[in-house]
């Protein structure tokens, strides 16, 4: 069947102004304009003109608008009506309510009462009553061979956990109890992709959700009701019953007809044929977006905000790259769509872009308060419009069947209506069956992935175990290299031709002394290189070390050697203004390194002040072995750090507060260490070995709508020199598909970054000559379509459908515009006009000095941070050139270097690779250079 595209169905509904906004005498700033079909958002004062760029108003086209005197009457006859219809077809259908908080995304959804008083039936209830009577029509019909089953489920995506909404008793009083973790396991529901019947999709689907089976439309709007009333709401600034939550009501629709083909004939047979007809309606009201600024939202309500944010960033990017693939897809091309990067996208895969008939509704409001927000809104509507799905109806189980009407017929020749009626039933049955045996299979497999990750989290608490996963992971490929049956291709792994050659060549498979296809290879001559650098690294190792049965102490000197650490631990440093020439960044990190780390001593000082007090009991230990478990990676990397900066303590046995962590800790180190080597100094702690650990983890994303780059995907494991440096209790990232990419990078055959740079360090080999493109600089001179290229994407949803962990912290990068001339700085052109002067902008170019690049680059670091603030988004990440980091470090920015494996990708084809290739990765907190900026150099937000 040719499948035929059909748009998404976007509207406008604006709501009036409120009483709040009436009484502070907010003006309006949308307006409609028929004849274009144009919602308008104008330009009201100084502010919003700036924000229009200089324009004085703004108009996007849109089919259907709705402004403050309509109600969900009219948006339901224009576009849902028409969707519940489809649905009894076989279409999958959605209804999407979009908006910032308090623009009304409830009151169109469910109804109730309005700014204006009266009350109004929300869209939901209406296809309800429109549903049931569609139901009751055909009941009507009295056609024997057809039955129609409804069932609804109802769910809530709350700081990106799924929740049934049908089943809320209790949950309160548990997670009180037991801590949300522990409930979450229990009554957190999971997200998997399954197969289609038909066209062979993939679809997301929820397992585990209570479906209630229905009858008639009260039953429905009751269970509706009680539903939604478990809902998670709060109070905020700007909605005083604002949704915390994004909630989803799906209605699925079973209609079963048996067709008569042959009615019977003499040999007493007729032909029938039974089809099924399933069909979902999602009923969507997302939580809206806010501004924590304006919402005043702390504790719980920021944390909210924060993943109701992340959440519709993620889906706004989903909007984008759907809508310019569809403008691509004239020239053929396919671009990439990052479902992946919520449970939300995830979730909403099959409504945008899928296969479902969507209808968007954008609800915004009129107030100039809220004028950004609206403006966005209508950005991301007017993108949408352009999102093509492919509506197919889903029709399977179509069968044809002789059959031996066992029942008499009521009219000779014909079949009766008690022969269709035992068929249906009897079909009715199979179907259920089916249905059982699939979920049993399904519950099983839960089951056992359940176990598994229970059994693999315990396991992952034991010593030793990063040690144990890397030599299962090897023996797993071995074993897989050896049959041959390697389940992904080279060529997939890297899919950008930029990465060719990556690494110096030899790889780490050749321990194995085979490659990927399995076959065997001889050692590459990099295979002595690394020797080399392992007994040199391993000479200072036993020079450096002092205290031989002690692994972490061994590692802390080791750390110190080194600037590149194992197992993904790393330090990071708060760095001071350095005077003196702009040395290449690289260099200077050294000696830094080595003179320790404020934070590092406070530290220090905490715990030891911790055990002067003698607070040694029971719950601090608990606290402490906790503490212990969840730090325990960047423990060690503080560990290190403390023992360069106090030497002389390691004499002195530990305090008791620390003994418990370090115990872990040590206990941890010593472990990923053979035992047979264990009191072998020079053998003792491999830093090579315990660095073949896979890990490096760089996909990211480039938002080609702005001009900032975002880049995410972080794992707990991997990256805890950065969340380690969170504020005690910051949610942590965590992430199995991490793992997985790991995996599948190991797969590239000529990668070995993690050698390439153990060369670098022990002086082998200068940077340019080893790392290649393997190393360099994503932001500071980025071209968008050069970093789309680097996309690494190797997720297979199949083989990742039962992890469902998405937390992610959002890194940003930051763009230094490089333009050859300076645009006037208003300031100065004034005070010269003052003086008399000519403007010296008049006619001859003024070129960028770097004192404006300076200003410029902290103005945007400024502005970054203020936009990130905003988002929720707690931690920033740059790689700015290196004489930037020095200045911006000079000027007061807190900036910490990441001295990790963390590598960014940039091409050494690039013009200007030569320029970055030492740039380093730095890390801040959002809050702390917002902060220090507005106070050291009065910038005025
Ligand atoms: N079109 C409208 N006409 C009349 N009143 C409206 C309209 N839209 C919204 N309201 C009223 O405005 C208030 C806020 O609306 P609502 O709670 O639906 O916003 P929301 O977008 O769902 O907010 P949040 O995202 O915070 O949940 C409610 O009191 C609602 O009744």
């Amino acid at each position: 069947m040719a499948e035929e595209q059909s748009s998404i169905q976007v509207c406008v509904r604006a709501r009036p102004l409120n009483p709040r906004e009436r009484h502070e005498g907010h003006r309006e700033c949308v307006s409609f304009d028929e004849p274009t079909k144009q919602v308008v958002v104008t330009a009201v004062d100084k502010n919003t003109l700036l924000q229009l760029r200089g324009k004085t108003a703004l108009g996007y086209a849109f089919d259907r608008r709705y402004g403050p005197e309509c109600t969900s009457d009219s948006i339901y006859d224009d576009r849902v009506h028409a969707l519940v219809e489809s649905c009894f077809k076989g279409y999958n259908a959605t209804v999407l309510a979009y908006g910032q908080t308090g623009s009304g995304k409830t009151h169109t959804m469910s109804g109730g009462q309005g700014i204006h008083g009266l009350v109004e039936e929300g869209i939901t209830p209406r296809v309800i009553r429109h549903l049931f009577q569609i139901v009751e029509n055909i009941q009507k019909r009295q056609k024997p061979g057809e039955q129609i089953e409804v069932t609804a489920c109802a769910l809530e995506l709350y700081n990106e956990d799924l929740l049934d909404l049908s089943v809320r008793s209790g949950r309160e009083e548990l997670i009180s109890k037991n801590g949300w973790d522990t409930v979450r396991a229990s009554m957190g529901l999971k997200l998997q992709h399954t197969h289609t019947h038909t066209h062979g999709r993939v679809v997301p689907e929820v397992v585990g959700a209570h479906e209630k089976k229905v009858s008639n439309a009260n039953e429905l709007a009751k269970f509706y009701h009680d539903c939604m009333v478990n809902r998670s709401t709060g109070s905020t600034k700007l909605n005083d019953r604002s949704s915390r939550s994004h909630a989803i009501f799906t209605i699925n629709i079973h209609r079963t007809i048996v067709d008569v083909l042959e009615e019977v004939g003499s040999d007493m047979k007729a032909r029938v044929r039974t089809s099924d007809y399933s069909s979902k309606l999602h009923l969507v009201d997302l939580a809206g977006s806010e501004r924590v600024k304006r919402s005043g939202a702390t504790g719980k309500e920021l944390k909210e905000a924060c993943n109701i944010n992340g959440g519709l960033l993620a889906l706004g990017n989903v909007i984008v790259a759907l809508a310019t693939e569809s403008e691509a897809k004239k020239e053929s091309k396919k671009g990439h769509i990052p479902y992946r990067d919520s449970k939300l996208t995830r979730l909403l895969q099959d409504s945008l872009g899928g296969n479902s008939l969507t209808v968007l509704i954008s609800c915004i409001s009129p107030s100039e308060m809220d004028f950004e927000e609206t403006n966005n809104t209508l950005k991301y509507a007017n993108r949408a419009c352009l999102i093509k799905n492919t509506p197919l109806p889903n029709n399977y189980a179509s069968v044809e069947e002789d059959l031996l009407p066992s029942l008499p017929t009521n009219a000779p020749g014909g079949l009766g209506m008690m022969q269709l009626q035992a068929l249906l039933e009897d079909h009715g049955r199979q179907r259920e069956l089916r249905e059982k045996k699939e979920r049993e299979k399904r519950d099983k497999e839960l089951r056992r992935l359940a176990d598994l990750a229970a059994a693999r989290s315990e396991e992952s608490k034991r010593p030793g175990y990063q040690r144990l996963r890397a030599q299962q992971y090897y023996e797993d490929l071995r074993k897989q290299l050896a049959s041959g049956k390697t389940s992904i291709p080279t060529s997939q792994v890297i899919g950008d031709e930029n990465l060719k050659g990556f690494g110096s060549g030899r790889h780490r498979f050749a321990d194995l002394n085979m490659s990927v296809d399995g076959t065997l290879q001889p050692l590459t001559p990099g295979s002595n290189e690394r020797g080399s650098a392992r007994s040199r690294i391993q000479l200072m190792r036993a020079s450096t070390s002092r205290t031989p049965s002690s692994g972490s102490k061994r590692y802390g000197q080791l750390s110190q050697s080194h600037n590149f650490q194992r197992g993904g631990v790393s330090s990071s440093q708060d760095w001071e203004p350095q005077a003196g020439p702009e040395n290449d960044f690289f260099e200077q990190e050294s000696p830094r390194a080595q003179a320790g780390n404020d934070s590092f001593v406070e530290d220090e000082q905490a715990s030891k002040s911790q055990a002067d007090n003698g607070d040694t009991g029971e719950d601090q230990e608990a606290a402490a072995k906790q503490a212990a478990i969840s730090k325990s990676k960047f423990r060690r990397g503080q560990g290190a750090q403390k023992e360069a900066a106090t030497p002389e303590k390691e004499a002195e046995p530990e305090p008791e507060t620390e003994t418990q962590g370090e115990t872990e800790t040590q206990g941890e180190v010593e472990a990923q260490t053979p035992t047979a080597e264990t009191n072998n100094e020079d053998q003792t702690y491999d830093l090579i070995q315990d660095d073949s650990m896979p890990k490096l983890l760089a996909r990211f994303r480039v938002n080609t709508h702005d001009t900032l780059a975002v880049y995410k995907a972080i794992s707990k494991e991997d990256f805890q020199d950065v969340v380690g440096l969170l504020p005690e209790n910051t949610p942590l990232p965590a992430s199995e598909k991490m793992t997985y990419l790991l995996a599948r990078l190991e797969l590239n055959p000529n990668r070995d970054l993690n050698e390439t740079l153990q060369r670098v360090v022990s002086k082998e080999t200068t940077m340019n000559e080893a790392v290649g493109p393997a190393v360099g600089c994503l932001m500071a001179t980025f071209g968008t379509n050069m970093i789309s290229s680097c996309i690494f994407d190797f997720e297979d949803p199949e083989e990742l459908k039962y992890y469902d962990v998405e937390e992610r912290i959002e890194l940003w990068g930051l763009q230094i515009p490089h333009t050859s001339a300076r645009p006037p700085l208003e300031a100065v052109a004034a005070q010269e006009t003052e003086a008399g002067k000519e403007n010296p902008q008049g006619s001859e170019v003024t070129p960028w000095t770097s004192i404006d690049r300076l200003n410029m680059s902290i103005g945007l670091l400024f502005a970054l941070c203020t936009h990130a603030l905003d988002n929720g988004i707690r931690c920033g990440f740059c790689v700015p050139r290196p004489q930037l980091l020095k200045r911006w470090l000079q000027a007061g920015v807190r900036m910490r270097q990441i001295q990790s494996e963390l590598k960014l990708i940039y091409p050494e084809s690039a013009h200007d690779y030569d320029y970055y290739k030492a740039s380093t990765v730095a890390y801040f907190m959002v809050n702390e250079v917002r902060d220090g900026l507005e106070e050291r150099l009065a910038i005025v937000p």
